[in-house]
């Protein structure tokens, strides 16, 4: 696009900013609670709720509290949530078996939302770190995240939350090849409009930390990276060759992850591909923001909506946000 315009004084951009009715008229990008996925945390207990400390405002919750939460989020027109379990200690292990059992915490949940708010979407993270020993998303054989392994795993995994009646599945564990994998278990198990959301372009981010905590990861991983699977944040041409595989596979949509500082790659990926693209706004976004208002330095609730707001801006079509509530609450759309 090039922008002609007449030379001032016949030209003053300024005049369609002049009242908050014209900026309506003219803004080009709106959000809506529409646009939005809400990440919950689920753990075991009964009628029990507990912040987590680094993410002011965000809970977890038993699987009763979660589906009254859940449905709460419904009525506030909050289309879908994504699942992460918080899988006690004595469930993690060398195989992580727990991450395919049919009564883990995540599918008790997908279960009980379901029962609870049935038009709700309920969106499952695959992976294999809530359930490891070690806080990899895969089987780490001589020091190194093993790929094909890993894979067999994360489609049991997959047809696992597919059972339990999971609508979007969201593979965020960066193997090769995982997608088509989980496409063709889909196919053959009869779920043909289960939907993957593919976090295809993932980055080893610092900005996960808090989630780390969220989920009980951190200790497993005693301070190591996921820069072998994960992404370089250096990287752009190569998110680009992750969507085009993972479209090649079989994901139905795509993700990019963290969100704010990679918003270069949502523009990008969407222009390339114009496909459903979405970017994770992650724990650690979250926390900056919310720590910042906490201390009264940032306006929380304008900096949540301009953050959100940016994630149109680049190209997204939606968010994973952990503000997705309150968002709701307060503004609805903006
Ligand atoms: N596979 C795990 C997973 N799924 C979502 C997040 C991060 C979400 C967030 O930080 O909000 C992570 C963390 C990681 O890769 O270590």
């Amino acid at each position: 696009m090039q922008p002609v315009h007449a030379p001032f004084p016949a030209t003053r951009l300024r005049r369609t900013r002049v009242s908050s009715g014209i900026r309506d008229l003219v803004q080009e990008n709106k959000l809506d609670t529409r646009d939005l996925i809400w990440p919950v945390f689920v753990c075991e207990g009964e009628n029990h709720e507990e912040p987590v400390p680094s993410m002011p405002g965000v809970m977890r919750r038993s699987v009763d509290k979660l589906a009254e939460a859940v449905s709460e989020a419904y009525d506030l027109g909050i289309p879908a949530v994504d699942i992460f379990p918080y899988t006690p200690s004595d469930k993690r292990s060398a195989d992580a078996s727990e991450a395919w059992n049919p009564e883990n915490l995540s599918n008790r949940a997908t279960r009980a939302i379901k029962a609870a708010c049935p038009e709700m979407l309920v969106m499952t993270d695959v992976a294999l770190d809530p359930y490891s020993d070690t806080g990899h998303d895969g089987y780490v054989k001589d020091g190194y995240v093993v790929n094909d392994e890993t894979v067999e795993a994360l489609v049991k995994q997959t047809l696992s939350q597919a059972e339990a009646g999971a609508d979007i599945i969201g593979p965020s564990d960066m193997m090769d090849n995982r997608i088509g994998a989980m496409r063709a278990a889909l196919e053959k198990n009869g779920f043909q409009n289960v939907m993957i959301l593919s976090y295809a372009a993932k980055y080893a981010s610092a900005f996960y930390g808090p989630f780390r905590d969220a989920v009980g990861a951190a200790a497993s991983l005693k301070g190591g990276d996921k820069k072998t699977y994960q992404m370089n944040p250096a990287n752009t041409d190569e998110a680009l060759r992750l969507v085009a595989r993972d479209l090649s596979e079989g994901a139905d949509m795509v993700m990019i992850k963290p969100g704010m500082p990679y918003l270069d790659i949502c523009r990008r990926v969407k222009d390339q591909f114009g496909v459903p693209t979405f970017a994770y706004q992650v724990s650690g976004e979250y926390a900056m923001l919310q720590a910042a208002a906490q201390n009264g330095w940032l306006d929380g609730d304008k900096v949540m909506v301009e953050s959100l707001m940016a994630f149109k801006r680049a190209g997204c079509d939606g968010v994973l946000t952990y503000y997705a509530p309150e968002f709701a609450r307060k503004f609805g759309s903006a």
